[in-house]
């Protein structure tokens, strides 16, 4: 099994003492390359939480992060400033696209900031996969909110992030752009061998992953595999009873 990412019993606590918040109580997971994986829970279940600390965006209290085959958890902070940088790829409900800036500007961003310099077949990949060769010297006010997230995606996707994590992608977007942009994610797996792991609250959105994680309460309680709608939003209902 390659694995691109891996969580190795992950607690974290926010506060301490009487305030003692635990978000995430032993969390142990596995996300294989080429697969979208959907993380999904209450509100106030871990979610966030796991993503930003399998991102190396926050830290854990114990257990390990793997990234790419490396041990991100208690890394320091300029290490870990590298490994987000050249290892993760990031999507979020707001677009965050500089608004001064052409798409394809927007997409190289991360390589320019890097100082790297853009593969053209990389540049082609990511840009056919998303379909949005022909919106590249568009500035995103002229982009409508579907092709700026596409956008945002190949901007994460340009690095070859060993994931891509999404935190409720499709959430600014109506349901017929959302089913659009979803695709698309699915498409970065099959054709690019993207690793994806997504946090959404649409059990519609979690049925275009090959599987979905169930937090409750800080521990992953269920994982369903080729999840659909129903089967979510049922196990969803069996948590919030
Ligand atoms: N910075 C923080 N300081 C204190 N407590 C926090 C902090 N971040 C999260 N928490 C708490 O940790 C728990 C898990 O939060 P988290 O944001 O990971 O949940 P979530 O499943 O992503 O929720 P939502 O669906 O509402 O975004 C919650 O009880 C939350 O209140």
């Amino acid at each position: 099994m390659r694995l691109a990412c891996a969580a190795e019993e992950l607690k974290k606590t926010y506060g301490s003492g009487d305030t003692a918040v635990p978000a995430l109580r032993g969390v142990s997971a596995g996300f294989e390359r080429g697969t979208f994986t959907a993380v999904m829970g209450p509100s106030g279940s871990g979610k966030s939480t796991l993503m930003h600390c399998l991102a190396g965006l926050d830290r854990v209290d114990s257990g390990q992060v793997l990234l790419g085959g490396v041990v991100i958890s208690g890394l320091a902070d300029r290490a870990l400033t590298k490994v987000r940088r050249d290892r993760v790829g990031f999507v979020f409900q707001s677009f965050n696209l500089v608004p001064t800036l052409t798409a394809l500007q927007n997409i190289l961003l991360p390589l320019d900031l890097a100082g790297r310099r853009p593969d053209r077949d990389r540049l082609d990949l990511v840009v056919q996969a998303l379909r949005i060769g022909d919106r590249l010297e568009h500035r995103p006010s002229e982009l409508s909110g579907g092709q700026q997230q596409r956008v945002a995606v190949a901007r994460a996707l340009i690095t070859e992030p060993d994931v891509l994590f999404a935190d409720e992608p499709t959430g600014a977007l109506d349901s017929t752009t959302a089913t659009t942009l979803l695709s698309f994610l699915r498409r970065s797996c099959r054709e690019l061998g993207q690793t994806i792991v997504m946090v959404t609250h649409d059990p519609m959105a979690a049925s275009f992953a090959d599987r979905a994680l169930l937090l409750s309460d800080g521990l992953i309680v269920q994982e369903i595999h080729q999840p659909t709608p129903d089967l979510v939003l049922n196990a969803m209902r069996g948590l919030a009873a």
